[in-house]
C-alpha cells in the first residue's frame, strides 16, 4: 500500500538516485542544501503533478538539463503498480501508470494520497482560507469519487462568470443569469460533499486525535460554505458589487473551515508551537480518515521536523504520528534531533543520508 521503490532523475540537485523506502518511517538526513527537501518535493510531484514550493516547473529540472522524472512502485492491495511522471523545460508533463501513458494527474493523485508539512505550512494554513480549502478538498477528493469532476466543472463555470463580470459584453447580465443555474447546481453538489466530509472528519478528529492533547480541549471546527442565504439569492444580491469587483464574491470557491477554542479563533489563543501541533493533528487525522474510508495508505511528508518544535510538542507529535498508518518521509539535519519523535513509535525505520544530491552510506 506504500511506495516500495522510488527513483529520481535530474530533479533539482539530484542527478540520479534510487531507494527502497520502508512502508513505515523513512528519515532523510543531510546538511543544509544537500537535497532532503528535493526528495520530498519529488514524492509530492509524483502525486500532485506540481511542487509544494514553486509554480515554476523549470526550477524542478536540474540545471542545464531538459527534463526531470520521478518513478516509483506503489503497492496497492496485492499489486505492485509502477508509476512515473516527468516534466520537460517546455512544461509538458508525461505520466505513466502500469506501463500505460496517461494524461490525467488526477489518476496518479487518486492512487497516492500525499500530504506535506513544511516550516512554511503553519503560516499558510492559519494565515488564510486558501490552504484550508485545499486541505479540505484533498480529503473530499480521496473519499468522494464524483467530487473532482464537479469541482472541475464548477471552476469552468466560475471562470466564465468572472470573465463576463470583467469584460461586461452587451447582455452580460442575461448571460450571467444563464450561467447562474449551473453555478448553483454545481455549488450545491460541492457543498454537500464538503459538508458530509467535514462532519465525518470532525467526528474522527475528535475521537482519535483531539482527546489525546489536553491543550486542544474546547476546540471547535466551523465550516463556512461560502455564502449565507440561498446561493441563487446571494448571487442576485451581490450582482452590482460583483460587477464592480469583476469577480464572483459568493460561492464554494470562498468556503472555509476554521478553528475556535471557547469561541476565540485559535490564531488568537494558541502559541505558535501549539498551532504547529494542531496542524500536525489535522494532517494526521486526514490521513487516517482516508486510510479508514478507502483501501489506500497515505503518505505524509514532513520537512525539517525539529524546526522550532519544543520537546513537549515533539512528544505530542510522536503520539499523533502513532495514530496513523501512513508511510512517513521525514527530513532533519541530524538523526539525534528527531529520535524523540521516531523512536517511541515502534514502527520500522529506514534512514537515508543525502549529500550534494546523492545518497551516501554512513
Ligand atoms: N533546478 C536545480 N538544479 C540544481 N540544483 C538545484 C536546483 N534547484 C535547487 N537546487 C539546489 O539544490 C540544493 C538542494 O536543496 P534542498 O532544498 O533540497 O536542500 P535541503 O537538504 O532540504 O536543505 P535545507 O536543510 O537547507 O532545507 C540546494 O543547494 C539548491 O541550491
Amino acid at each position: 500500500m506504500s511506495l516500495t521503490h522510488l527513483s529520481l532523475g535530474d530533479f533539482r540537485n539530484i542527478e540520479a538516485i534510487s531507494l527502497e523506502p520502508s512502508p513505515d518511517i523513512n528519515v532523510i538526513i543531510g546538511a543544509n542544501g544537500s537535497g532532503k527537501t528535493s526528495l520530498l518535493e519529488a514524492i509530492y510531484f509524483l502525486s500532485h503533478g506540481k511542487s509544494f514550493r514553486t509554480n515554476k516547473h523549470k526550477l524542478l529540472i536540474r540545471h542545464e538539463q531538459t527534463r526531470c522524472a520521478v518513478h516509483a512502485k506503489k503497492q496497492h492491495l496485492s499489486l505492485s503498480i509502477p508509476v512515473g511522471i516527468g516534466k520537460d523545460t517546455s512544461g509538458e508533463t508525461s505520466l505513466r501508470i502500469q506501463g500505460q501513458s496517461s494524461r490525467k494527474v488526477s489518476e496518479l493523485a487518486q492512487l497516492i494520497p500525499v500530504q506535506v508539512i513544511t516550516p512554511e505550512s503553519y503560516d499558510l494554513f492559519f494565515g488564510g482560507p486558501k490552504e484550508r480549502r485545499k486541505f479540505m478538498d484533498l480529503g473530499v477528493f480521496h473519499v468522494e469519487h464524483e467530487f473532482f469532476q464537479e469541482w472541475k466543472d464548477f471552476n469552468k463555470v466560475l471562470k466564465q462568470r468572472n470573465a463576463l463580470l470583467k469584460l461586461r459584453p452587451n447582455n452580460y447580465a442575461e448571460q450571467i443569469q444563464y450561467w447562474d443555474k449551473e453555478f448553483v447546481r454545481l455549488a450545491e453538489k460541492i457543498n454537500k460533499h464538503r459538508e458530509e466530509y467535514i462532519s465525518r472528519f470532525t467526528a474522527h478528529f475528535f475521537d482519535k486525535i483531539v482527546n489525546k492533547i489536553p491543550v486542544f480541549s474546547g476546540l471547535e471546527l466551523r465550516y463556512d460554505e461560502g455564502w449565507k442565504e440561498s446561493l441563487a439569492d446571494a448571487l442576485k444580491h451581490q450582482f452590482q458589487r460583483d460587477t464592480k469587483l469583476g469577480y464572483t464574491s459568493k460561492g464554494p470557491h470562498k468556503a472555509d473551515f476554521s478553528f475556535y477554542i471557547h469561541g476565540h479563533s485559535v490564531e488568537s489563543i494558541l502559541s505558535r508551537g501549539q498551532l504547529k501541533l494542531l496542524l500536525y493533528a489535522l494532517k494526521i487525522a486526514q490521513n487516517s480518515l482516508i486510510e479508514s474510508e478507502t483501501d489506500k495508505q497515505s503518505i505524509l511528508l514532513i520537512d525539517d521536523l525539529p524546526s522550532e518544535l519544543g520537546e513537549e510538542t515533539m512528544q505530542h507529535v510522536s503520539v499523533l504520528l502513532s495514530q496513523c498508518q501512513s508511510q512517513l518521509f521525514i527530513t532533519a539535519i541530524t538523526a539525534e534531533s528527531i529520535s524523540a519523535v521516531v523512536e517511541p513509535m515502534k514502527r520500522e525505520l529506514r534512514m537515508f543520508h543525502v549529500k550534494h544530491g546523492s545518497l551516501i552510506t554512513k
